[in-house]
C-alpha cells in the first residue's frame, strides 16, 4: 500500500506513542442505567444494595470499555452517585450542621439529602443550592462552609474504587478535584472567602494522597479548573501554598489538569507548581501549546488534551498529530480535553441518525478510539496511518458538505438591520398598554412554563413514537392533558396561566425537532444533574423554520380559558447553548439564524392573538465566556439574538424571559438591555442573593424573582415564600414585581406542585392585603 502524501512526514520506525487517557467517563450509563438505578432506590422500590451494585458494574463496565477503546490508563473515583463536588463535601467531611446528624446516621439518606433536600420522617433538610459548571450545562452542587469549618478525611470511596480498578488488574488514576477550586466552587455560610479555609483543607488533602500511595496508585489526578479562570493575586497564592503542601505529602505523582480554556496569565504560576504531570486543553486553545512548552520546566510530563469532550463531532486528527509531534517527547499522554462527561456514551447505539451524519461524529467511546489511532500513528503504525487519512476525508466530506448551507438563510442574516431588534417603544410607554389589555392584580402570580411531565405523559408521547398509538390519539390526550393543567390553574387562582408543555420531551430538543438544521438522536444523553439528562439536538446546518412550532398548541390554550396564557418558546441563545454545535462558522453566526427563526415563530404567535409571549433564556449566563476579557463581545451578540427574537412584537404584547441555574449579579445590565417587559430569575436557593444585583442597578421592567425551589420535592409554606417577597419588595418596587416559582414543574410530582402553588397564591394574596 503506497503511504499517503499527508503523512509522509510521520517518522519511519520505533517513534515515541503516547499512552491514551481520558479525565473522566459519563457516569450516567449509555442507557442511563444509574438513573434508573437511582429513581427505583428514591422511590423506595430498591435496596441501597442494588444502588451499589448497580453503580459497581456500571464503573466496570465503563473502565473495560475505555479499556478496550484504547485507554492505556483510566481514571477511578470520577463516578459519583450524584455529583462530584458534593463527593468532594463529603470526602472532607463539609456537611453544613442541619444535615449532620442524618449524615452520621445514615451516610446515604445524607448524601441524598444534601443533593435533594428531605422532607420525611420527621426531617424537613434543604438542598444545598446547585449551579452550573463552569460553562457546561452540568450543574453541581455548591458546597457550604462555616466560617470555622473543619475538614476531616472520609477517604472510603475514592480508596474502594482504586481497589476495585486494581483488582481488575487496571492501571487506575484515582481523579480528585484539588483543593483550591474546590474551595473557589463552594460559599461560606457567613459570606466570608472561602479561601481563607484552605489551611484548614490541605492537612486532610495530604493525608487523602498518603493513603492512595499506600493503596497502589502511582498516579492522582488533581483537577483544578479554575486555573483557566482570571485568578486574583490572593488566589495564585492560595495555589502556590496549596500544591507547596500537597509536594510535602507522601503522595503520588501529580497530574494537574486543567480544562476548558487556556491558562493564560496562569501559566507561569502552573509552571512553577511542583507537580510531576499537567494536562492541558488544546481544543479550546491550541494557541497554548507554545506558551506552555516554553514555560513548564522539562521534568512534568504532558497530557495534551486534543479531541474534543465537549462536542460530538470527529476530531480533526492531522491538527491533532501536528500538535502532539510539537511537544515531542513531553507528550507523555493524549486525552480528551477535558472529562467526556459531556458527551454521550457509544454513536453504536443510533440507529435514528442519517447514516452521512453519523460518519461525522463520535461520542465517548468514539473518542477514545480517535486517540488511539493517534498514538498509534504517531508509534509509527501503518494501519492507523490509514484511519488518519480516512478520518481526514470524513471530515472534510462534512465542511464541505451542501446540507451545511442554505443561500436564503444566509441572506437574510445579512439583510438583518438594527430596527428589528428594538421595541418600537421603551418600556415606560409599553406598559401602561400591556396593563390595559392584561388587567392583572399587583403581585401578578404565574408559573414558568412547564406542568408535571408524569409517567404517563412520557409513555403516551413514547406510545406515539413507537407507533402504538396515532397522531389524533396522542393529540386528544395531550389535549385532555391541557385541559385538566388548566383547570388545576383556574382553581389554584393563578393570574397568568400557561399550557404546561405537555407536547414537550424537553424544551430544546423540541425545537430542534421542528426546525431544519438539526438532527436529534436516539442515545445522545448527557447527565444534567443528578439523575436528570438531557439529549442535545446536534446542529449542523444552517437553521430555519419551516412552519409554525408552537402556535397551535398556544391558540388551542387560550381558546380554553378566560385568564391570559403565555405563549412559551425557547430563546435562541439557549438553544445554541444546549446543542451541540457545527464548528465550521462561528457561534454568533449561527445563533443569529435561530434567531430569525424564533423572531418568526414570536410573530405568528403574536397575529394568533397571543398576548404574553415568553423566550426562555436559561442557559444565557452559562454562555459566558470564563475569562471577562472575553464577556462584551459574548454578551453583545448573544443580546442582540435574544432581542432580535423578541422584539418585532408590537408595544401591548407583553414579552416575558426567564432564567436560572447561575449567578447573574456580573451580567445584570447586559440582562436588563435585553428589555423584555418581565423577567422571572431564580433565586430561592440562595435566598434571594441575586436581587442586591437587581437592587443596585435598578431593574427598570417587571421582575419575577423565584420563590420557590422546584429542584427539590420539598414544598415550602405560604410564610417561606412570604418572607422571600418581604425581602424582594425591599429592592424591587411593588408595581414591578411578579409572583412564581424559581423554574418550571416539570421534574416534580402533581401533589406538590398543587401544595406549593397553593402556598404561593396564598403569599402573593397575603402580600396584596398587607400593602393594600
Ligand atoms: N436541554 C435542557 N437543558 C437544561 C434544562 C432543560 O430543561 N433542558 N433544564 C436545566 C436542567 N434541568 C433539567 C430538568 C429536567 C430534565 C429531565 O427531566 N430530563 C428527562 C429527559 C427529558 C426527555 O427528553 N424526555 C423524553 C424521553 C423520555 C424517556 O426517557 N423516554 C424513554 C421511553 C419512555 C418511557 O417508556 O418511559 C426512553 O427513551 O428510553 C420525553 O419526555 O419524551 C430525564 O432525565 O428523565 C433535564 C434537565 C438546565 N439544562
Ligand atoms: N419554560 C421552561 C419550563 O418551564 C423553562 C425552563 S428553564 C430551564 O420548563
Ligand atoms: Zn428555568
Amino acid at each position: 500500500m503506497q503511504q499517503s502524501q499527508s503523512h509522509s512526514h510521520f517518522p519511519s520506525t520505533d517513534a515515541a506513542r503516547p499512552l491514551v487517557t481520558h479525565l473522566g467517563f459519563p457516569r450516567i450509563g449509555a442507557r442511563r442505567e444509574l438513573k434508573q438505578a437511582l429513581e427505583a432506590f428514591w422511590s423506595g422500590e430498591t435496596s441501597a444494595g442494588a444502588l451499589q451494585d448497580t453503580a459497581s458494574a456500571l464503573r466496570q463496565r465503563h473502565w473495560q470499555l475505555a479499556r478496550e477503546a484504547g485507554a492505556d490508563v483510566v481514571p477511578c473515583n470520577d463516578f459519583t452517585l450524584y455529583d462530584h463536588v458534593l463527593d468532594t463535601a463529603v470526602l472532607f467531611d463539609a456537611i453544613p450542621p442541619s444535615h449532620r446528624a442524618l449524615c452520621e446516621a445514615d451516610p446515604l439518606a445524607g448524601y441524598f439529602a444534601l443533593a435533594r433536600g428531605l422532607q420525611r420522617d420527621g426531617h424537613d433538610l434543604r438542598a444545598l443550592e446547585m449551579t452550573k459548571w463552569f460553562d457546561t450545562n452540568y450543574h453541581y452542587l455548591v458546597p457550604e462552609f462555616a466560617a470555622d469549618q473543619t475538614f476531616t478525611l472520609r477517604a472510603g470511596k475514592p480508596l474502594a474504587e482504586l481497589a476495585h480498578a486494581r483488582a481488575l488488574g487496571l492501571e487506575a488514576r484515582p481523579v480528585l478535584l484539588g483543593p483550591v477550586s474546590f474551595l473557589k466552587l463552594g460559599k461560606r455560610s457567613d459570606g466570608g472567602c472561602p479561601l481563607e479555609l484552605l489551611d484548614a483543607l490541605l492537612p486532610a488533602y495530604a493525608q487523602l494522597l498518603e493513603q492512595l500511595r499506600r493503596a497502589g496508585a502511582p498516579w492522582v489526578q488533581i483537577d483544578e479548573p479554575c486555573l483557566v479562570l482570571d485568578l486574583t493575586p490572593q488566589e495564585q497564592a492560595a495555589y502556590r501554598r496549596a500544591f507547596a503542601a500537597l509536594a510535602q505529602a507522601d503522595a503520588p505523582q501529580l497530574l494537574l489538569a486543567t480544562y476548558f480554556g487556556a491558562l493564560g496569565d496562569n501559566t507561569a504560576l502552573v509552571a512553577s507548581l511542583p507537580v510531576q504531570g499537567l494536562h492541558v486543553d488544546l481544543v479550546r486553545a491550541p494557541g497554548q501549546l507554545e506558551t506552555v512548552l516554553a514555560a513548564v520546566p522539562e521534568r512534568v510530563a504532558l497530557s495534551l488534551g486534543v479531541v474534543d469532550g465537549r462536542n460530538i463531532w470527529r476530531a480533526d486528527l492531522d491538527a491533532a498529530v501536528e500538535l502532539v509531534k510539537r511537544a515531542g517527547a513531553r507528550a507523555r499522554w493524549i486525552a480528551p480535553s477535558c472529562s467526556l462527561l459531556h458527551v454521550p456514551v457509544d454513536l453504536q447505539l443510533e440507529r435514528k441518525l442519517p447514516d452521512r451524519l453519523r460518519g461525522w461524529m463520535a461520542y465517548a467511546r468514539q473518542k477514545l478510539e480517535e486517540l488511539r489511532v493517534l498514538a498509534d500513528a504517531l508509534g509509527g503504525d501503518e494501519a492507523a496511518r490509514e484511519a488518519l487519512d480516512i478520518a481526514g476525508r470524513a471530515r472534510v466530506a462534512r465542511l464541505l458538505s451542501p446540507m451545511l448551507r442554505n443561500p436564503r438563510v444566509r441572506e437574510r442574516v445579512e439583510a438583518v438591520t438594527p430596527d428589528q431588534s428594538r421595541r418600537l417603544s421603551p418600556y415606560p410607554q409599553r406598559a401602561p398598554l400591556q396593563a390595559q389589555r392584561l388587567q392583572l392584580p399587583t403581585f401578578p402570580t404565574t408559573t414558568i412554563g412547564s406542568f408535571p411531565q408524569t409517567g404517563a405523559v412520557r409513555q403516551a408521547r413514547a406510545d406515539h413514537r413507537a407507533g402504538r398509538i396515532d397522531d389524533g390519539a396522542y393529540r386528544a390526550f395531550l389535549e385532555a392533558e391541557t385541559d385538566r393543567c388548566l383547570l388545576e390553574q383556574e382553581a389554584l387562582g393563578l393570574d397568568v396561566l400557561v399550557h404546561g408543555e405537555f407536547e414537550r420531551n424537553d424544551m430544546v430538543e423540541y425545537f430542534g425537532e421542528q426546525l431544519e438544521g438539526f438532527a436529534f438522536t436516539g442515545h445522545g444523553w448527557v447527565q444534567s444533574y443528578g439523575s436528570r439528562c438531557v439529549k442535545p439536538p446536534v446542529l449542523f446546518g444552517d437553521v430555519w423554520r419551516p412552519a409554525d412550532m408552537t402556535v397551535a398548541w398556544a391558540r388551542y390554550a387560550q381558546s380554553r380559558t378566560r385568564k391570559p396564557v403565555k405563549g412559551m418558546l425557547t430563546g435562541p441563545v439557549t438553544i445554541l447553548q444546549w446543542s451541540f454545535v457545527r464548528d465550521d462558522q462561528s457561534r454568533a453566526q449561527t445563533c443569529r439564524q435561530i434567531a430569525l427563526a424564533l423572531r418568526e415563530e414570536v410573530l405568528a404567535l403574536e397575529a394568533a392573538g397571543v398576548g404574553i409571549i415568553q423566550i426562555d433564556e436559561p442557559a444565557l449566563r452559562e454562555g459566558l465566556p470564563l475569562r471577562r476579557g472575553d464577556w462584551a463581545a459574548y454578551l453583545d451578540w448573544a443580546g442582540e439574538c435574544f432581542r432580535l427574537a423578541a422584539n418585532g412584537v408590537g408595544d401591548a404584547t407583553q414579552i416575558h424571559t426567564h432564567m436560572c441555574y447561575a449567578q447573574f449579579n456580573d451580567i445584570i445590565e447586559s440582562v436588563a438591555q435585553l428589555d423584555a417587559d418581565v423577567i422571572s430569575i431564580e433565586t430561592s436557593r440562595s435566598r434571594m442573593e441575586l436581587l442586591d444585583a437587581f437592587a443596585r442597578y435598578r431593574y427598570p421592567n417587571g421582575i419575577g424573582p423565584g420563590v420557590y425551589d422546584i429542584h427539590s420535592p420539598r414544598v415550602p409554606c405560604a410564610q417561606e415564600m412570604r418572607e422571600l417577597l418581604d425581602k424582594a419588595l425591599d429592592v424591587v418596587p411593588s408595581m414591578q414585581l411578579w409572583v412564581n416559582p424559581d423554574c418550571g414543574l416539570k421534574t416534580r410530582g402533581w401533589p406538590e406542585v398543587r401544595d406549593a402553588l397553593r402556598a404561593m397564591v396564598q403569599a402573593a394574596q397575603g402580600l396584596r392585603e398587607a400593602v393594600a
